[in-house]
């Protein structure tokens, strides 16, 4: 089903159109706009209320700039549904993050209008600044470098470093600060408070008011916006921001806070600030979910990216199981930590910015004291855990194995070096589905194996998980747990916990000709593929080996001792992961067979549903079927 856009919106192929509409017609517009949103993402589901809360800003940005000459950088992505739409792909827009379809995020390879791709936050800054210092270089001077960037994340770190590099730069870069007080949870820190200040301060607003309507008024006489700033610059500075703006002092100069949906507002600041030279921040306030009363008024958190849900009644579809469900990984992994913790005063828990993702929201509300969310901060997460473990605590330090990406140096020089006890907890790991490469959990067995005192585990269940937490507990070193985005298998999941022997894998399944030998979740689908092998008279052995580092070199022994036809299995890449530490061992230890490693291969994949892009990459349980027929029908030609 095709969505069709509203009268106004259905005339926007590009920007240019948009700049054929007046000024009284953008108020119409955004209307159009956010309902054109609004259906989509009900019916085919996506982020949501990140983007109704831009509605305005997208309009007034494409309909003052230069797009795409003038460059446009949105932080993290899942709320750019509007500028996508409006910068030709509103046609296509039923596809947002269907496999085939459109990317849920800006990308470079899909529009010359996706400046930079993104889906990691607060990178926003950087880039745009590495465009405007470009620019400069180049003498194109009248191009315009625009970074939009949440409150959530310019909580990241980098956003900080860009901002240091910006205030000394000349160049000219306006950072637009979407201030909603909420990242995917409500918004956390010191950062956070200060924003609130800045916005709810009644002596700034009054006095800001009056510089801007001195701004209306001295423009009427011809005076460039350039230089009634100036002249009211200073007196700014002196009578509100006495105790210092934390922009300012990063030599940004500083304007708003404004109200973000105010339409033609904004045209009017934007267009101010374009004539302004040097770095600036415009601070936009704005409220998430604006435009659609069940997100503005209800669960922020939940309307993130809510599901399919009935526009009308604002109901989220949930469907109504027939037989019991086995629980989401990440539900274990959050009541698990609170039963642990309850045994054992030194459990922690720390995630930065996922408390609802993760589950960490669990132990965050039975035990505030012991689990933290520490903003959009995976580096601090990771450094901040170590210095717990110094001092004797266990902390469990949650964080999606994509975004560990940045935290690499910390888990090497501040928890491995020093040996700490840090347990990680990987979630999302595997394809992250709908989200896409930049959310793939892709590379952390190949990344953590490599690292000296790294323990690197998965579950193929609940219980394995619920095990292996209590087994890192005892173990005095780095551990890793890396478990999928979804569900488990176990309905009946709340096991008795007991400690696996670190380097203990399993036999699923005794088998002749062919052994499996699989990594965590994914090994259910060895099971389902061994069941569909009984039917044609194939036998192959499963084995589930639970952990890459150790390997079980027992269980290995025995597996090239009796097969000379292996497979692995991991939902991790090829290169440099689990199949890659077997092949390794078994050339070590003197032993040659067939090996067929199945695993993500050496190349971008896209987004789609978990099971699809699993099947593209031979590893569902048909792929997995197929490698064991095709192993199974040649002849071993090896000693
Ligand atoms: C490095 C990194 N960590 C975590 C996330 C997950 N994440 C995506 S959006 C988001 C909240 C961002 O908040 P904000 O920038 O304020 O945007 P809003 O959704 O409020 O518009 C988070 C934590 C991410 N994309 N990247
Ligand atoms: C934009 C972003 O990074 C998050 O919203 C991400 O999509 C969350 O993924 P999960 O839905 O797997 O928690
Ligand atoms: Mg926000």
């Amino acid at each position: 089903m095709v969505i069709k856009p509203g009268k106004l919106l259905s005339k926007i192929d590009s920007p240019d159109d948009l700049k054929k509409f007046s000024k009284d017609q953008l108020v119409q517009i955004c209307d159009e706009l956010r309902h054109f949103i609004i259906d989509n993402v009900s019916v085919y589901g996506g982020h949501f209320g990140a983007s109704l809360g831009v509605v305005e800003l997208t309009v007034a940005l494409h309909y003052v700039l230069n797009t795409p000459d003038d460059q446009l950088v949105w932080d993290v992505g899942h709320q750019a549904y509007g500028h996508k739409i409006l910068t030709g792909r509103r046609d296509d827009f039923h596809t947002n993050r269907i496999y085939g379809g459109i990317s849920g995020f800006p990308k470079r390879k899909e529009s010359e209008f996706d400046t930079f791709g993104v889906g990691h936050s607060s990178t926003s800054i950087s880039a745009a600044l590495g465009m405007a210092v470009a620019s400069k270089y180049k003498g194109e001077q009248r191009k315009q470098h625009v970074a939009v960037i949440g409150d959530g994340s310019m909580t990241g770190g980098m956003a900080f470093e860009a901002m240091n590099h910006a205030g000394v730069s000349d160049t000219n870069l306006l950072i637009i600060l979407n201030d909603n007080c909420m990242s995917i949870d409500p918004n956390v820190g010191a950062l956070k408070d200060y924003l609130t200040d800045i916005t709810t301060s009644h002596t700034y607003n009054k006095v800001k008011d009056e510089v801007w309507n001195l701004l209306g008024k001295f423009s009427k006489f011809g005076t460039s916006a350039q230089e009634v700033i100036s002249k009211v610059e200073g007196a700014i500075k002196s009578a509100v921001l006495k105790q210092s703006n934390l922009f300012e002092s990063l030599n940004l100069r500083y304007f708003g806070p404004v109200d973000g949906h105010d339409v033609n507002h904004l045209v009017e600041i934007l267009a101010d600030l374009r004539d302004i030279p040097g770095p600036k921040i415009l601070h936009c306030v704005t409220v998430k979910g604006k435009g659609y009363e069940p997100a503005e008024k209800g669960n922020k958190t939940t309307w993130h990216a809510p599901g399919l849900f009935d526009k009308v009644t604002g109901e989220i579809y949930k469907k109504a199981p027939t037989t019991p469900q086995a629980p989401k990984y990440q539900d274990v992994f959050g009541h698990t930590l609170v039963e642990l913790a309850k045994e054992n005063d030194k459990i922690m828990g720390i995630t930065p910015a996922m408390p609802s993702g993760s589950s960490l929201n669990i132990m965050m509300k039975e035990m505030p004291d012991r689990a933290f969310d520490v903003g959009i901060a995976e580096q601090h997460a990771v450094t901040f855990s170590a210095g717990l473990a110094t001092q004797g605590l266990i902390p469990f330090c949650n964080i999606y194995s994509s975004f560990m990406q940045r935290a690499y140096d910390q888990v090497i020089h501040d928890v491995a070096l020093q040996n700490l006890q840090v347990v990680f907890c990987l979630d999302r790991a595997g394809f992250a589905g709908a989200d896409g490469p930049t959310h793939h959990g892709a590379y952390d067995i190949a990344y953590f194996r490599c690292v000296p005192n790294m323990i690197v585990s998965a579950p193929m269940n609940e219980e394995e998980l619920r095990n292996l937490m209590y087994t890192a507990t005892q173990y005095q070193g780095p551990f890793s747990i890396r478990y999928p985005r979804g569900q488990g298998v176990m309905p009946d999941w709340r096991t008795p916990m007991r400690a696996i022997p670190i380097g203990q894998g399993r036999i699923v399944k005794e088998g002749e000709e062919v052994a499996l030998l699989t990594l965590g979740h994914i090994g259910n689908y060895a099971v389902t593929a061994c069941e569909e092998l009984a039917k044609e008279g194939l036998n192959p052995a499963h084995y589930d080996m639970r952990f890459v580092k150790p390997l079980d070199e027992g269980l290995l022994h025995e597996v090239f001792g009796k097969f000379k036809k292996v497979i692995t299995v991991e939902d991790g890449c090829l290169m440099g992961g689990f199949g890659s530490s077997v092949l390794e061992w078994m050339i070590d230890h003197g032993y040659q067979a067939q090996v067929k490693r199945l695993g993500i291969p050496d190349a971008i994949i896209e987004h789609g549903e978990q099971i699809e892009l699993h099947r593209e990459c031979g590893f569902d349980p048909e792929g997995i079927a197929n490698a064991v027929r095709a192993l199974a029908a040649v002849e071993f030609s090896g000693k």
